[in-house]
C-alpha cells in the first residue's frame, strides 16, 4: 500500500493511499491514469500547471487522426485506436472524432508517399488513389505540385483534442481517480516504493509512470538517467479563407499532409477551418530547438516563411500570411518513434515519451499499453520498436 503525506505548518499529515502515481496530465498521462483506474488501481495523476493549460503538447482544439503511415505498426495500432476513441465517446457521451478523410500528397516515386500508399493498401485501409486528371474534381482549390501523387485515407479526420482531454480526465475521476494539478514534481526517489515529492506534498507508490512530454529528461534526471530527446517549438499557424467556407470542415474539406523527400523538404500538414471561423490550420512539421520552460523565447519564424510560399503556391483560396500564430512543442526521438518502456534501472517506473509530433491519435492505445506495463501484464501489442535499448549508442555519447 501507499502512504501519502502533506506538509502542513511543518507537520506531516497522512492522506489517501495510491497504487500508482502518473506524472503529467497531457494526453498520454491522462489515458494511462484512466486505464489504471479502470483496472481498479488507486491512481493519482499529477500535473504541474492548473488544468486545462496550453504550455505542453496536448492543448488546442484539433489534431489529425489517420491510419496513413509509412510503417505497418502505426497503421495497425490505429485499428484499435479508432475503437478505443469510439468507446470513450460512448462512455463520456461526447463527439470526439469527425471523419473528413486525410489527403496525402508527395513526390510520387520517392520519400514517404510510396511507403504510405503501400502500407494503406497492404493493410486494406479504405483508400482512394487520385489521378492528376481527377484530383481537381475531388479537391478543388488545391494545386497538386508537379511530380506529386495524391491519395485519400478515408478513415482520416479531426479529433477534438481539448474536448478529448477533458473527457478522459472526467472519466478517470468518475472511476475514483484523483487529479492534483498545480503540483510540480520536484523529486523522484526510486526504490521498491517510489517517493515522489511535489510543490504540494510527498507521495509514495509502488508504481510510477512518467508521461511528462517535453519535461521528461528534467524528471528522469532525478533517477540518474537521460533519453536522447530534443524539444522543438512549432508555430501553429492559421490562414484566412478568401471566401469563407472554401476549406471548411462542414464542406468536407479533408485534413492533409504533404510528405517530404530528399529533394523536396516540404513536411506540411493542415486541417479544415473549424475551431476559428474561416481559419485553416497549416503547420510545418519541423520546429526549432527550445527549452520547455522558456518556449516563448524561441522566436525563429523561418518555418512561417516556408509555409507562406507553400500556401501562395498550392492553396490559392487562402491569404498567404498567417492570421493567428499559437505555440506547441514536439518531443523528438532520433528516429521519430515513441519511447514506451520500463526505466532501465527501475522496473516499477514506466516511461511514455518522445511522441515526436504524432502521438495524440494514439493516446488511448498508449494509455492501455503503459497501464499494462505498469501492472506487469503481458502487453496487448508488440512494443519492441519502442524500447529504450535501440538508443544504446546515443545514450553512451549523451552520458
Ligand atoms: C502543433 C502540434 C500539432 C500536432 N498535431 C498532431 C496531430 O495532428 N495528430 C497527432 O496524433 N498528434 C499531433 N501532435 C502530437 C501530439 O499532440 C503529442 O504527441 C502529444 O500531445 C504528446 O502528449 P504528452 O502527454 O506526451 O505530452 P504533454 O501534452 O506535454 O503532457 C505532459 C504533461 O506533463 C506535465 N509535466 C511535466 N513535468 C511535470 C512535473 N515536473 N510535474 C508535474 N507535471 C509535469 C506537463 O505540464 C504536461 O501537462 C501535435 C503536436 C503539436 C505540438
Ligand atoms: O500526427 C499527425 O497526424 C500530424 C500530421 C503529420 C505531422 C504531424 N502530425
Amino acid at each position: 500500500m501507499t502512504t501519502v503525506c502533506h506538509e502542513e505548518s511543518g507537520s506531516m499529515s497522512a492522506k489517501q493511499d495510491y497504487d500508482c502515481v502518473v506524472i503529467g496530465a497531457g494526453v498520454q498521462g491522462s489515458f494511462t491514469a484512466y486505464q489504471l483506474a479502470k483496472h481498479n488501481k488507486k491512481t493519482l495523476l499529477l500535473e504541474q500547471f492548473v488544468l486545462p493549460h496550453t504550455r505542453g503538447s496536448s492543448h488546442g482544439q484539433t489534431r489529425i487522426i489517420r491510419r496513413a503511415y509509412e510503417q505497418d505498426i502505426y497503421t495497425q495500432m490505429m485499428g484499435e485506436g479508432y475503437q478505443l476513441w469510439a468507446q470513450l465517446e460512448k462512455e463520456a457521451g461526447v463527439t470526439l472524432y469527425r471523419q473528413t478523410g486525410l489527403l496525402v500528397m508527395g513526390p510520387e516515386t520517392s520519400g514517404d508517399y510510396p511507403l504510405v500508399k503501400n502500407t494503406l493498401l497492404k493493410n486494406k485501409v479504405p483508400t482512394v488513389i487520385l489521378s492528376r486528371d481527377n484530383f481537381h474534381q475531388h479537391i478543388p482549390n488545391v494545386v497538386l505540385s508537379e511530380g506529386h501523387g495524391a491519395l485519400l485515407d478515408v478513415t482520416g479526420g479531426v479529433l477534438f483534442a481539448d474536448r478529448a482531454l477533458k473527457a478522459v480526465q472526467d472519466q478517470f475521476q468518475k472511476l475514483g481517480g484523483v487529479i492534483q494539478d498545480n503540483e510540480k514534481v520536484t523529486e523522484i526517489k526510486p526504490g521498491p516504493v517510489v517517493k515522489v515529492t511535489t510543490s504540494g506534498g510527498v507521495y509514495q507508490a509502488r508504481n510510477v509512470v512518467i508521461t511528462a512530454g517535453p519535461w521528461t529528461n528534467k524528471l528522469l534526471a532525478h533517477t540518474g538517467f537521460q533519453l536522447p530527446l530534443e524539444t522543438v517549438k512549432i508555430n501553429v499557424c492559421y490562414w484566412k479563407e478568401k471566401t469563407p467556407g472554401t476549406y471548411g470542415v462542414k464542406q468536407r474539406f479533408p485534413c492533409f499532409v504533404v510528405t517530404g523527400s530528399l529533394e523536396s523538404k516540404e513536411h506540411i500538414y493542415g486541417l479544415p477551418s473549424n475551431e476559428y471561423p474561416d481559419l485553416v490550420k497549416i503547420c510545418y512539421h519541423i520546429g526549432s530547438k527550445t527549452d520547455p520552460d522558456y518556449r516563448d523565447l524561441q522566436t525563429d519564424t523561418s518555418d512561417i516563411d516556408i509555409l507562406k510560399r507553400y500556401v501562395s503556391r498550392c492553396i490559392p483560396g487562402l491569404v498567404p500570411e498567417p492570421a493567428v500564430v499559437e505555440s506547441c512543442m514536439y518531443t523528438l526521438t532520433p528516429d521519430r518513434h515513441f519511447v514506451l518502456d520500463y526505466h532501465p534501472n527501475y522496473s516499477n517506473i514506466v516511461i511514455g515519451a518522445g511522441f515526436s509530433g504524432h502521438g495524440f491519435k494514439f493516446g488511448p492505445v498508449i494509455g492501455k499499453l503503459l497501464c499494462e506495463l505498469s501492472l506487469g501484464e503481458v502487453p496487448s501489442f508488440d512494443f519492441s520498436s519502442f524500447k529504450i535499448r535501440r538508443f544504446q549508442s546515443h545514450m553512451k555519447s549523451a552520458l
